[in-house]
């Protein structure tokens, strides 16, 4: 059984004459289990993909999909309260913005504590209050939050965003849900403690089989520990793949070029400030979409045939859209799944 079987996604946004494709024809799969990472520039439809499979999006946006399956359930088949209820028992979403989505007017403890499944404690109200308290404890020391007692009676507004960042996770975790979607989970985290933080996801996938899908533009962070990567560009799902058979052969023009752009810390070559590759442009607003491939006007290889939306291929169960995919010999950028 797949945890997740998308095909033909598309996310548009309402206007008031017409309607923007934000995200179009995105397939997307996932095994039970599975590590996903899905990269992409700012902008490039990550987090609305996020927030159609949680159900998150408003009614400005309009949600189509050829098949959308969640462990073998067709969400797009079910009534809209089995839909919640099948995605809130089994989905968890860890959010850019922890602040904006903490509920600013009660406190952490009461917060933390509605996360938590009432199934998981039994017995008279007093020693399941006790119980409660105590997951509670647990779970802020397991995203490294030591003083429970003050985090426990603060508003979010009197915490750091890094604090709040953790206590989001806190809450995604507390469930233990079959996928976790993590968006950006570690750019409010110093250092150390966003190591802390992926160690942690690592082990909760290792140990209670909980398939994540990691939202990033940072391929550092996800190279070393993802089964498979997603690549979005502006909308369109262009490549994806096992980790190590991007990494070490990638198709799609705009996958080498985020691999060209990542400092090799491993080469002797590199000099003091020396200039990262770029591909020139920037990515288009919604407004100004070019038609067909969307990398189109940046794209190195580009030629007559990309006016038209390239059909997805396959080559040794990699997917990408590209007229003219990459032939070439493996990358020599040290790039490695550890
Ligand atoms: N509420 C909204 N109203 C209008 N446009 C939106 C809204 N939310 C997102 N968009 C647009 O949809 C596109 C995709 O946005 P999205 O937030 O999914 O990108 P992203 O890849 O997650 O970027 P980032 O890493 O910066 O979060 C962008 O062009 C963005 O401007």
């Amino acid at each position: 059984m797949r945890l997740l079987d998308i095909r033909n996604l598309n996310i548009e946004l309402l206007t008031s004459d017409s309607s923007i494709k934000a995200v179009e024809s995105a397939n997307f799969s996932m095994k039970m289990a599975e590590v996903s990472g899905l990269i992409g520039e700012s902008g490039s439809g990550k987090s609305l993909v996020a927030k159609a499979l949680v159900g998150m999006l408003n009614n400005r946006w309009e949600v189509t999909a050829d098949r959308l399956h969640f462990m073998g359930q067709d969400l797009n088949r079910m009534s809209e309260s089995k839909r919640r209820k099948v995605i809130s028992d089994n989905i968890s979403m860890i959010y850019q913005e922890p602040r904006r989505c903490l509920d600013p007017t009660s406190n952490i403890f009461s917060q933390l504590e509605e996360s938590l499944p009432d199934y998981e404690f039994s017995g008279w109200f007093g020693a399941k209050k006790e119980l409660r308290i105590k997951k509670c404890i647990r779970l802020l020391h397991k995203v490294g939050i030591k003083e429970h007692e003050k985090v426990f009676n603060s508003y979010p507004h009197m915490l750091s965003e890094g604090i709040c960042q953790k206590i989001m996770i806190a809450m995604a975790i507390a469930k233990e849900p079959k996928l976790l979607i993590a968006d950006e989970p570690t750019t409010s985290l110093e250092g150390d403690t966003s190591l802390k933080v992926i160690k942690l996801l690592k082990s909760l996938n290792q140990l209670k089989e909980m398939g994540v899908i990691f939202i990033t533009h940072n391929l550092f962070s996800i190279t070393s520990w993802a089964d498979s990567i997603n690549v979005m560009y502006c909308g369109q799902l262009i490549e994806s793949g096992l980790t190590k058979n991007i990494i070490n052969a990638p198709k799609h023009p705009y996958t080498k070029a985020l691999f060209d752009s990542e400092p090799d810390f491993k080469s002797r070559d590199i000099n003091n400030k020396q200039k990262l590759y770029a591909l020139k442009g920037t990515i288009p607003t919604l407004q100004h979409l070019p038609i067909g491939c969307r990398l189109g006007p940046r794209c190195p290889n580009a030629q007559r045939a990309c006016v038209k939306i390239p059909e997805q291929q396959k080559i040794k169960g990699q997917f990408f859209r590209c007229h003219y995919p990459l032939q070439q010999k493996p990358l020599q950028n040290n790039w490695k799944k550890a």
